[in-house]
């Protein structure tokens, strides 16, 4: 019979139990008998929910307190010995520190998981790491599901995946090298599993759908035909895009079956199964993992008819990735009329459409009828439905031209016309928009959007806040202000919420890091913007100061990536819609008198696909929607945009070509390395790379933030140097941001001095990273 299966299931909870209990434990509200205990309801409620679907296996191995990558650390006992922690003897407090930092240690480096929104821990390694074992709450959790009746199959991230994602300071560390260690570890636990009698074990190696150099590929044979004789049945694991370049490989493995994206990568079915073995088995996820859409069954068993027959029961079928990186439980939502919910699944959804399709394949399409009825009649209402296309949004996406994406004259004009009226200081001092969003703020919208609070309480209360927070900066001296963004849930939600053609749901988290989720909204059909989105925000805060308030906008490509996209078009027809929608929005703040906005895109990045040869045509349409948006001003009009969380060495030009007249970058974690990029690539445009990390609440000292902007200068001509920190403030408390900007603004004053007076900076050699290891790093 055809196996059903998921690689994951999403454990932060319906209602984001697993957050609230962790911020708790954090807080010292709860013990850990109490945080325990949420822990197993939640595995519990998610292993029953996978049985009464019809699973044949329950997946073990996904749950993590805060990440699976640290889970993987801690199971295999590879901790950072800078922590000086036993790892056979872990505690659950330590095993936050090594999340969040404490007071001797900053927390291990976060990064995103491949081109999705979440992000795990890095691991760090040396040549004095080992592997001799760790916490054994990976067992603990199989014998849970086991003594549950579960049929399980634990996942494991694998030995390659883990090397290849994890870090070392030393230059030049040959990770690899370090397979000597790894791989004995992960033969005594598959053969503990074994000793277990368990049969299947999913093992994860997601960096075969990344272009990947001989020296990683040629590393899979060896290492899995040391697995091969452990006594299990491995499920080697790929997602995200196609693995049909290893194609050979991959059959001739020594694994019992393989694991891949159909979804991403439909085509490399083909080439899969012209070389498939008879005795292996082949995993085909269906189902998307990465997306809300209720898939299209019948065209999902139609997909799978081939192989089926090709294959037989060695076909088994799943969702493309773990189920991570989508909301838990579409019933929840009680908001969302009958018409968009039907063309929705959620995780626990999936769940279902997972064992539709199997049992289509296995019993024939008879037997789930009417399931294929309801999915049939869904999918027909979406091609179709008159809400997804308007006209006029298709009319005005055709007719852009060249010169809708370019500004009317380049940057050295625009430049002195911003000077002219703009009339900034020599490094001029701004912030990256967001202020702290503190817990009266939340619980105000909450009450606002519960009902509980009449709308012009609510919008006073966003008034107060703003004119707070533009009070601090007039304090302060900040050259740019800016209104704070008290009023937005979250940086894309917030225009999902009022642009057509989106929709937003009640309860679909999905864990961004740690305990923190976002809810992306999701685009269903043709993008427009009705009516003004931050205006009037904007307009208010400009009346409470003679300085030139900073409007802020989330750009396009970011919208774009945080949001559940639709799948019936090609993504870069999408973004221009949006981006034609915010530059809607940049004239009509132009208008009311805000000339200088920010146009927000931390994830122009991320977007990049996975294989290199697919990123020039992103780079292409990502950069034009960009310029779509910042394009509709006048010269004097300053476009800025903001970059966070990525490396950008490898795209500067793609960068420069958005041709923003400012960019403020997060480069202090990096001790300005960037910079350098910046420099040898002569970037031509203003830039205000931050000098000092926002993820930590330490405050670093005058001569710190000195330092950075000496070595900034060293490479940015001082017209051209910006001031302002890595990122916005907004998971930061008041006290530490009022203490960093007043330092960062003292560092200003004294880097003016200097150069006013001819002084050169001085760049010590003093540690940037040492000074950040002495905070209490409460980054995460
Ligand atoms: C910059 N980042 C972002 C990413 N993706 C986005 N879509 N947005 C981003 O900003 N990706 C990369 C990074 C990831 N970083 C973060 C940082 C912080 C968070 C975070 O803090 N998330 C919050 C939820 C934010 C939110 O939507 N808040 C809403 C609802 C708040 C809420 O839970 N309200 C409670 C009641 C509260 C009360 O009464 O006090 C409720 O509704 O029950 C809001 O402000 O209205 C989190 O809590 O996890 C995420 C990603
Ligand atoms: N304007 C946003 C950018 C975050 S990347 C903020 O300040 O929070
Ligand atoms: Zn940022």
């Amino acid at each position: 019979m055809t196996i059903a299966h998921v690689l994951g299931f999403p454990r932060i909870g319906a209602q984001r139990e697993l957050k609230f209990a962790v911020e708790s434990f954090w807080r010292g509200d709860i013990g850990e008998t109490e945080l325990a205990a949420v822990g197993s309801t939640l595995r519990r409620r998610h292993w029953q929910w996978q049985k009464d679907a019809g699973l044949d296996l329950v997946s073990t191995g996904d749950f993590a307190w805060y990440d699976q990558m640290l889970n993987t650390a801690a199971l295999l006992g590879a901790l950072p010995a800078r922590f000086g922690f036993d790892p056979k003897a872990l505690t659950l407090k330590q095993y936050f520190e090594l999340a969040r930092g404490n007071a001797a240690q900053p927390a291990l480096e976060m990064t995103k998981w491949f081109d999705t929104n979440y992000h795990y821990l890095v691991p760090e390694l040396d040549a004095e790491t080992r592997f001799d074992g760790g916490v054994d709450w990976f067992f603990y959790e199989l014998a849970e599901a086991r003594s549950q009746g579960h049929n399980v199959k634990p996942a494991l991230i694998g030995p390659l995946t883990f090397l290849y994602l994890a870090k070392s300071k030393a230059a030049g560390f040959d990770k690899l090298g370090l397979a000597g260690r790894i791989v004995p570890a992960y033969r005594r636990i598959l053969e503990k599993l074994a000793a277990q009698g368990v049969e299947w074990v999913q093992i994860d190696e997601p960096i075969l759908a990344l272009e990947l150099d001989a020296q990683w590929r040629n590393a899979f044979a060896p290492i899995y035909r040391e697995f091969s004789t452990a006594g299990v049945k491995l499920l080697l694991a790929t997602y995200f895009d196609s693995v049909a370049e290893h194609a050979p490989l991959l059959a001739s493995l020594p694994v019992a079956g393989l694991h891949v994206d159909l979804v991403r990568a439909p085509q490399q079915l083909d080439a899969l199964l012209a070389a498939w073995p008879q005795d292996k088995v082949l995993s085909a996820g269906v189902i998307d993992g990465r997306n809300i859409w209720a898939a299209d069954l019948s065209a999902k068993i139609e997909q799978l008819s081939a192989a089926k027959t090709q294959l037989g029961n060695k076909l088994w079928v799943s969702a493309s990735s773990s189920l991570l990186h989508t909301p838990v439980d579409l019933a929840q939502e009680d908001q969302l009329d009958a018409e968009l919910k039907g063309w929705l699944a959620f995780a626990k959804q999936k769940l279902d459409e997972v064992v539709v399709v199997q049992r289509a394949l296995n019993e024939g399409r008879g037997t789930v009828a009417a399931q294929l009825a309801v999915s049939d009649a869904a999918a027909q209402s979406r091609r179709t439905s008159a809400r997804i296309h308007n006209p006029a949004v298709g009319g005005r996406v055709a007719a852009l031209t060249g010169a809708d994406a370019k500004r009317a004259h380049a940057y050295p004009v625009r430049a002195d016309a911003q000077r002219a009226w703009l009339k900034l200081p020599l490094l001029p001092t701004t912030s990256i928009g967001s202020f702290p969003q503190t817990r009266e703020i939340r619980a105000a919208r909450a009450a606002f959007k519960r009902g509980e609070l009449p709308q012009d309480q609510y919008i006073a209360a966003m008034q107060a806040e703003i004119k707070l927070v533009v009070a601090k900066q007039d304090e302060l001296g900040l050259d740019v202000p800016v209104h704070g963004e008290a009023e937005r849930n979250d940086m894309v939600e917030y225009f999902g919420e009022q642009l057509a053609g989106f929709t937003f749901t009640r309860f679909g988290w999905v864990q961004s890091y740690g305990s923190r989720c976002v809810k992306p909204p999701v685009i269903f059909g043709d993008v427009s913007r009705p009516t003004p989105m931050t205006v009037e925000w904007s307009r208010y805060a400009q009346s409470l100061t003679s300085k030139p308030m900073k409007g802020m906008l989330t750009g396009p490509v970011t919208i774009l990536q945080w949001s559940f996209v639709r799948d019936d078009q090609p993504r870069e027809q999408t973004c221009l819609q949006i981006a034609l929608a915010i530059r809607d929005e940049v004239v009509d703040l132009e208008q009311a008198g805000i000339k200088v906005i920010q146009i927000d895109e931390p994830a122009f990045r991320e977007g990049l696909p996975l294989k290199r040869a697919a990123w020039d045509a992103y780079l292409e349409w990502a950069g034009r929607a960009f310029r779509v948006s910042a394009s509709g001003v006048v010269d004097s009009t300053q476009i800025h945009t903001h970059m966070c969380y990525s490396e950008f060495n490898d795209i500067l030009p793609a960068i420069a070509a958005m041709d923003a007249d400012v960019i403020t970058i997060e480069t202090s974690r990096s001790d300005m390395e960037l910079l350098e990029a910046f420099g040898t690539f002569a970037y031509p445009n203003e830039i205000g790379p931050g000098v000092y990390d926002i993820h930590s609440p330490r405050v670093p000292p005058v001569n710190e933030m000195l330092r950075l902007i000496a070595k900034a200068l060293e490479v940015v001509p001082a017209e051209r140097l910006w001031i302002n920190p890595d990122c916005g403030l907004k998971t930061r408390g008041w006290p530490e941001t009022e203490a960093a900007l007043s330092n960062m603004l003292q560092a200003t004053r004294e880097a003016r001095s200097a150069i006013a007076e001819g002084r050169k900076l001085v760049v010590e050699a003093a540690g940037h990273h040492a000074a950040h290891a002495a905070g209490a790093c409460g980054c995460h």
